[in-house]
């Protein structure tokens, strides 16, 4: 990284770093300008210590496995994988620049015009139609991870970005998402606790990462139609998820929502497609694996 004299803006290779743009527990997102193309890109930071901490506890060599022993090895390999995803509804990750000699590691998305979709809470949630269109987009960029073996775990609206064309894209695939083997089922709590589907909030149940996924963006589509979220409890986790499990799903008066909306955010809580066999296998602990 070098302090470019001109503007005293800093310059990292061919990109010159502007304002911050996104910012949250993974680190920041720069708007940046590359000189070369003269196009601006979403710059991600990520500490490498900080993923090394999070790696060490999943990356933990399991006895007789070969691999590497890089605790970041498996942060590359995911890294090299979400730069084969290409989909119109999930962002594009075109370059990941890393010094060996620095904790940062940078990714460089195509830049989503527009950012997030919608603020939570707001008194200006989208109208019916809107919310519609771009719940489209969602689930046409979930079921491309799904199809990927990609389990996104933290869908929320600040996830959500809008192109410059109103599509949506998908963000925060993160190098958090587990890249898991089909139909492996996850545990522990993970992702944004008021979009988290009540059986992650339940210790030692296993559970089906891609039925969680479709949880949190019945919850996401709440939040696009009302301007707020559906269980906050009393603000704490432990009340969140006590709500997310006890309380029902209400929806305030106003924005008054038509009928078939409530419905299909119903059907959002329980996938249609959701086999008896996967919800036993989803609601009982993981058989004891031989
Ligand atoms: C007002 O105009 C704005 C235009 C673009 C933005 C913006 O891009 C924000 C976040 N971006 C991202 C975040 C990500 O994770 C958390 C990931 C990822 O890890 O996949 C990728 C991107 Cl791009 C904000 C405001």
């Amino acid at each position: 990284v070098s302090i470019d004299s001109k503007h005293g803006a800093l310059q990292l290779n061919q990109y010159k770093l502007l304002d911050n743009i996104g910012q949250g527990s993974y680190g920041i997102v720069k708007l940046v300008y590359n000189e070369e193309d003269e196009t601006h890109y979403a710059m991600k930071i990520l500490s490498k210590k900080k993923l090394m901490k999070k790696a060490g506890v999943f990356g933990r060599m399991i006895p007789g496995r070969k691999g590497s022993t890089n605790p970041l090895a498996k942060v590359y390999r995911e890294i090299a994988l979400l730069k084969k995803l290409d989909h119109p509804n999930v962002v594009k990750l075109v370059e990941v620049l890393d010094d060996p000699d620095e904790d940062n590691l940078y990714l460089v998305f195509e830049l989503v015009q527009r950012g997030e979709i919608l603020q939570v809470p707001t008194d200006k949630p989208l109208d019916e139609e809107t919310a519609r269109k771009n719940f489209r987009d969602i689930v046409m960029g979930v079921e491309y991870l799904h199809y990927q073996r990609i389990v996104h775990r933290d869908l929320k609206p600040s996830n959500l970005l809008v192109d410059s064309d109103g599509r949506i894209k998908i963000a925060d695939l993160g190098v958090s998402t587990e890249l898991r083997a089909c139909g492996e089922l996850l545990s522990g709590p993970t992702g944004t606790p008021a979009f988290a589907a009540p059986e992650t909030t339940m210790p030692g149940v296993h559970y089906s990462g891609t039925l969680c996924d479709i949880w949190s963006m019945g919850v996401t589509l709440y939040c696009l139609v009302t301007g707020r979220i559906p269980w906050d409890g009393t603000g704490s986790t432990i009340g969140v998820q006590a709500a997310i499990r006890n309380e029902p799903l209400k929806f305030p008066e106003k924005p008054v929502i038509s009928e078939p909306l409530p419905s299909e955010a119903d059907n959002c809580q329980l996938p249609v497609t959701v086999t008896d066999e996967e919800v036993e296998r989803v609601v009982t602990k993981i058989p004891k694996l031989v």
